[in-house]
């Protein structure tokens, strides 16, 4: 099924040949401009994919968020944001722009940023070829498998690096890069010039969608207020000057490549990746571009959208029964959080009508976050303290812990027929076994 959904997808963009390879990078301008390929990897670890995604290319600038995210474990926030900003450039990613009076890169995902980042991955006084090898390391980690240089698209780009370079010797200039600047520059295009498939790309941007976890291996690349660092910096900033529309049409944590990849990650839900050389003039993939705006229409992904879970997360609220024994029951579902809990806090707290006996039903209840638990717990003390007799439907305790204390008490039970048919709480209804 999601195969051929995104076989379906390849067809209604594969007519679209406009834009061009990258061309002051030779090796890249002969790259083939028709391979196209599209990936999902589920943080889970099931993979789907359809066309080029076994594909080799080119990571390109793509590694930037990944090394940034090395950088950020290696050597720490304080030290990285005081050579690197995060706020957006709007202008082109090769722009020689440094913030004014500090040379600060903006942000990491520009060529100034990333080529500042690439120096402070591993700790202090790395050879360049170890930094190189810290960095193969760690991007490795996150796609799962060993990852290889192209060595004649290093050599290309090396050969026609003066932008690059000059964008260094502006950051020595300012004590942003210390040491051999040269070196620096070479162990940036070696970072870009490790090959990946859209497939290898979808699962580092699923480690990324899973808190840092590759979830194919099961390893921790990198801490979790790492990884919400990068996919901020990568909402706004990872498709550079053409970041405000990509946030406004797409809505994904995403970072783009000059060899055609592009990869979005969506926390807690999926890493996407499409492959496609033909750029626009911001150097994102054109087809990409398009693949993403229709993911995320087609798949309610824009991170602005209010996922279906939380908008339902209140399924039914009904009274079982009439008279003084009358149970109010309101069932929950999917996965709790904040947004969740608070619709029942909005329904029963304060509730002008409400039955002295209430049911939290949570049989349809798969997870709930330890916001969700507190701010049931609440109402279960709010509850209780107004007089109110409290049972929640639990079979498969999805509420640890569920005691209110302070005064709160309410009745575990795992039917909600025990709750319905409960006439002495203390009696009928055992709590749960200690
Ligand atoms: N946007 C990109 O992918 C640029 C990466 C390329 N290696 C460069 O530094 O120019």
């Amino acid at each position: 099924m999601i195969p051929d959904y995104l076989a379906e997808a390849l067809g209604e963009v594969a007519a679209d040949t406009t834009g061009e390879t990258a061309g002051y990078i030779p090796e890249l301008a002969t790259a083939d401009p028709e391979r196209l390929g599209a990936a999902f990897a589920m943080v889970d670890g099931e993979v789907y994919g359809a066309g080029d995604i076994d594909t080799a290319f080119t990571i390109q600038s793509i590694s930037k968020p990944f090394v940034y995210a090395l950088a950020l474990s290696d050597r720490g926030f304080d030290q990285v944001l005081a050579k690197v900003g995060v706020e957006p450039s709007g202008e082109a990613f090769n722009e020689i722009s440094l913030e004014s009076g500090t040379g600060r890169p903006l942000n990491p995902m520009i060529n100034a940023g990333a080529i500042t980042t690439h120096s402070l991955a591993g700790p202090e006084g790395l050879q360049p070829t170890q930094r190189v090898e810290r960095i193969t390391d760690g991007l490795s980690a996150f796609a799962g498998r060993r990852l290889k240089m192209d060595e004649s698209v290093h050599a290309s780009e090396m050969e026609h690096a003066h932008r690059n370079l000059a964008i260094a010797h502006m950051l020595g200039s300012h004590g942003v890069l210390t040491g051999d600047v040269r070196a620096v520059v070479d162990g940036y295009i070696r970072q870009c010039s490790l090959l990946v498939t859209a497939r290898d790309l979808a699962v580092m941007a699923a480690t990324l969608a899973n808190r840092g976890v590759n979830p194919l291996s099961g390893e921790r690349v990198v801490p979790e207020p790492v990884v919400r660092q990068v996919l901020s910096v990568m909402f706004s900033c990872g498709m550079y000057d053409a970041a405000g529309d990509w946030a406004t049409q797409v809505g994904i944590p995403a970072k783009s490549g000059v060899a055609g990849g592009l990869i979005g990650a969506l926390p807690g839900q999926i890493g996407i990746a499409t492959f496609s050389p033909r750029l626009d003039s911001h150097g994102n993939s054109v087809r990409g571009v398009s693949l993403f705006e229709r993911f995320s229409s087609d798949m309610g992904l824009h991170v602005m959208e209010v996922p279906a879970a939380a908008r339902a997360a209140l399924r039914t609220h009904h009274v079982v029964g009439s008279g003084p024994s009358a149970l109010r029951v309101l069932q929950l579902q999917g996965g709790l959080g904040f947004a969740g809990a608070e619709k029942v806090v909005r329904e029963v707290v304060g509730a002008a009508h409400l039955e002295v006996r209430v049911a939290l039903d949570l049989t349809r209840v798969h997870s709930m976050d330890d916001v969700a638990r507190r701010v049931l717990l609440e109402v279960v003390r709010r509850l209780t303290l107004d007089g109110h007799e409290v049972y929640l439907v639990d079979p498969e305790e999805v509420m640890p812990d569920p005691d209110p204390g302070d005064g709160g008490r309410v009745t575990v039970v795992t039917h909600l027929d025990q709750a319905v048919n409960a006439q002495d709480t203390s009696a009928a209804l055992r709590s749960r076994p200690q």
